[in-house]
């Protein structure tokens, strides 16, 4: 329960020693504030107990309030607690962001906190694995003999599909961070997903309920310095010790997401000979001697613990090892396309995420006595925007309707279309980051403030286009494999 003030009231509280001031109908006691407000203090003593909702806006986002709220708000003025309960309401018959209901609440007001200590509370994943979002992210189908919570949102374990898979990561990338989705949910995404699928039950009853549960954490350790798309030629080599029950793992792994915190490496190592014939996946453990990570300096997702990674001589039982030797490439491909399709998902929104917030500085940045949405060039630029994020999004609805409803082999025969929906949709974001930037104006080139998921996200776009399939490569596939698919069909070419 909230208490409720009138204006009147508000109004008495005017002075350096006892300031209050309205923002959109609620009331805060910015008395303790005043000297830690980062735009100063005269400011806030030009209006103090009056509605300053106007200039509020002018210089800030909402989230600032999201996350000022709890040492600053003190209740809303009249009527305005029945509006909001209305608001209350109405938010929860809705059904689009209810699925991931937390993201504004638990993520948003933190993200450029956890982004500038490089670094994701722990209780963050704790509450992700309650609500069931650890396990939803790895892919369908739903893993009901290792996740310790049971599925949200009405949904049945066997109706899990990738249109839950998406819904999930649209939602958290709304928070408009790499960083964050990568830490929390992307490494996860792509790292347990072998283990389950190929990996013995012993590992899968170990590794996976407490990944799930956002307990312990786990990475996907394959590029090295010296190889990155080109996974063939890994050189991490696991060599069997005489009596054939441990490997014993030598080499470098570079630019691993996650690779700071994890507590266990879904590894690629050479077990044989030269190309992808020689390579296994092994589950390599933090708690192994020999095991040593380094956070990497990045342009962007700084909150994802991107690191260097050595093994040294690190003696690992042959029980770890995820599928059979030799036979590691295979697993690392079937992964790609569902790596791929995270990668197009966050893409996407994200893009969505510069449009949005650039359509509503817009509407309120006046320059030469206009808001900018006023003049033509800033709406065509937003139509622009529009346009290539709408279309991406329904080419990937179609491709999402297509793993749900083609047999067996729907992912095999959809990663060409998967390798070039994933360049249609980093061109995308690069485009509405770069749009965005320039409807911000400075604003995106300083970090934090109301350009602040403009200013991160236009660092992150890189991280996009080249991982998981470099554009050059994925445009390539795409071509490859329709041919591939054609001439297995009978076209002759
Ligand atoms: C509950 C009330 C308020 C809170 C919690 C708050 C918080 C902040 C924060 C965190 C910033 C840093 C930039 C950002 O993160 O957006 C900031 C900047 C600023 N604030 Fe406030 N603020 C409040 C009210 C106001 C009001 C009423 C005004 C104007 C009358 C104002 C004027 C400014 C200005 C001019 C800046 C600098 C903007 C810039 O660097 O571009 N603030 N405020």
């Amino acid at each position: 329960m909230i208490r409720s003030f009138t204006v009147d009231e508000v109004v008495q509280h005017n002075t350096e020693n006892l300031i209050w001031i309205i923002i959109h109908n609620k009331v805060y006691d910015v008395t303790n504030f005043l000297n830690k407000h980062p735009g100063g203090k005269k400011v806030l003593l030009k209006v103090a107990g009056s509605d300053a909702t106007k200039q509020f806006d002018n210089f800030h986002s909402l989230e600032v309030l999201k996350k000022y709220s709890p040492q600053l708000l003190i209740g809303e003025i009249g009527s305005a607690q029945a509006e909001s309960e209305k608001e209350e309401v109405a938010g929860a018959e809705s059904p689009f962001g209810d699925f991931v209901p937390q993201v504004e609440k638990e993520i948003m007001p933190y993200t450029f906190e956890w982004d500038e200590a490089k670094k994701i509370p722990r209780k963050l994943f704790i509450k992700a694995g309650k609500a069931g979002i650890l396990p939803g992210i790895c892919g369908s189908p739903w893993p009901s003999k290792y996740a310790p919570y049971p599925l949200f949102g009405g949904v049945k374990p066997e109706e899990f599909d990738y249109f839950h898979v998406f819904i999930i990561l649209d939602e958290l990338a709304r928070c408009g961070s790499g960083g964050i989705l990568w830490g929390l949910v992307g490494s996860l995404g792509i790292s347990l997903p072998p283990i389950i699928k190929f990996g013995s039950d012993e590992l899968k009853q170990r590794v996976a309920p407490e990944c799930y549960a956002g307990i312990k954490n786990i990475c996907l350790a394959i590029t090295e310095p010296y190889a990155g798309s080109d996974v063939a030629n890994i050189r991490t080599e696991a060599k069997l010790t005489d009596d054939g029950n441990y490997y014993i793992v030598n080499g470098e792994k570079k630019w691993i997401t996650n690779g700071v915190f994890a507590n266990y490496f879904t590894t690629a190592v050479r077990t044989g000979g030269p190309g992808m014939g020689g390579i296994s996946l092994l589950l390599i453990e933090r708690s192994m001697p020999g095991v040593k990570s380094y956070q990497m300096q990045c342009s962007g997702l700084w909150a994802s613990g991107t690191a260097y990674i050595r093994f040294e001589d690190v003696k690992v039982p042959k029980s770890n090892l995820i599928g059979k030797e030799n036979s590691g490439f295979k697993c690392i491909m079937n992964n790609f396309n569902q790596e791929r399709l995270g990668l197009i998902i966050q893409a996407n929104r994200f893009a969505r995420v510069c449009y949005e917030d650039a359509m509503k500085y817009a509407n309120k940045r006046k320059t030469f006595n206009k808001k900018l949405i006023e003049q033509p060039v800033i709406r065509s630029k937003l139509a622009h925007m529009a346009r290539e994020i709408e279309a991406t999004h329904a080419w990937l609805e179609t491709i999402l309707y297509q793993t749900r409803f083609m047999e067996e082999d729907a992912m095999i025969r959809l990663s060409g279309p998967i390798a070039l929906l994933k360049v249609q949709a980093t061109k995308t974001f690069e485009f509405c980051a770069r749009e965005a930037s320039q409807i911000f104006g400075g604003l995106s080139y300083s970090r934090g403030g109301q350009g602040e998921k403009i200013e991160r996200l236009s660092r992150e776009v890189r991280a996009f286009i080249i991982p998981g399939g470099s554009e050059e490569i994925m445009l390539d596939l795409g071509i490859r494999q329709s041919l591939k698919i054609a001439q297995f069909a009978g076209a002759k070419l």
